[in-house]
């Protein structure tokens, strides 16, 4: 079986593991500094775990899920021997991964955390000099915890982290949202949390189900002069349509900005 290591067992790491352990297809090692998270993903996803990552062959795969900022330390003595690189890390172009890792075949992915469900979406980039076989491999991997887009660009990177990397952070903000104004309409919390997931996982089912635009479903809802129309006239007076633009904006502009600072460290 071919070897996989993470290097990092934090909570994009542990999405993933937990995906494809259901799908025998790697020899899984997650490389973790935490001895009690390395007792946790041994227990929980029955994966091997090491305090430090060994030296690689060609043929293995070694997936890098610590923080942007730890890479550069993180690699400082790894031997990856030419294994494949692939790296989750926000911010961190292909060519100082392969700086860093002394290694050009280097993969990117922006997953996103829904991967715990088998609902996630990752975005993937390789270089041009990337073979097939490896673009495939890593597609395999991100396939068996979700949905995958292959980007032309590099640079689409940011543009997918904005949507769908931290996308997830945007859906829990307007969920604690709407069961916050459930409980100011007098529902208890253990009330407004079903209420508010019920209508969002019904709406994104419907949404999904019809294939209809989103606006349209937005209008099917709304009665001329009724509560619908009160409703969204109060949230555009509000500007959350604007503001959800601006947090999209904002995290490609970080992720922009990370780029810059990492390439430059
Ligand atoms: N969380 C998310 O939704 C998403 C995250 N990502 C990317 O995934 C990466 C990981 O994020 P996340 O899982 O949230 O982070 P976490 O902090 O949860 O996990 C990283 C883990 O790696 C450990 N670590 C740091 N350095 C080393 C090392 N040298 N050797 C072994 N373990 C080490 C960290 O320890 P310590 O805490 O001490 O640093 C931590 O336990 C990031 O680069 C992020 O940009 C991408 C998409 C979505
Ligand atoms: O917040 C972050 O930096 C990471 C990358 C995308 C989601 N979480």
């Amino acid at each position: 079986m071919q070897k996989l290591y993470f290097l990092g067992g934090g909570n994009m790491c542990q999405a993933i593991v937990s995906g494809l352990i259901k799908t025998p297809r790697f020899d899984i090692t997650v490389i973790e500094s935490h001895a009690d998270k390395r007792q946790y993903l041994q227990d929980a996803y029955g994966v091997a775990v090491a305090e430090s990552l060994p030296s690689l062959h060609a043929e293995d795969v070694l997936l890098l899920a610590v923080k942007p900022q730890d890479m550069a330390q993180a690699l400082s003595d790894a031997r990856s021997n030419g294994a494949l690189i692939l790296s989750i890390a926000a911010g961190l172009d292909t060519q100082t991964l392969a700086a860093m890792a002394g290694n050009e075949r280097v993969i990117r992915i922006m997953p996103n955390t829904p991967a715990q469900v088998g609902l996630g979406v990752a975005g993937l980039y390789a270089p041009a000099h990337i073979a097939q076989s490896d673009k495939d491999i890593a597609t395999q991997i991100m396939q068996s915890v979700g949905a995958v887009h292959w980007l032309d660009v590099e640079t689409q990177m940011h543009a997918i982290t904005g949507v769908s990397g931290s996308g997830p952070a945007y859906v829990f903000y307007l969920l604690e949202a709407l069961a916050q104004a459930a409980q100011q309409q007098g529902f208890d919390v253990e009330t407004a949390r079903e209420l508010s997931l019920a209508t969002f996982k019904g709406a994104v089912t419907l949404a999904e189900q019809s294939g209809l635009p989103f606006a349209q479903l937005q209008q099917n809802v709304t009665s001329k002069g009724g509560t619908t129309f009160a409703a969204i006239s109060a949230l555009e007076a509000a500007q959350v349509a604007q503001g959800i633009e601006q947090g999209v904006a904002a995290c490609v502009a970080r992720s922009e900005e990370m780029q810059q600072q990492l390439s430059q460290a």
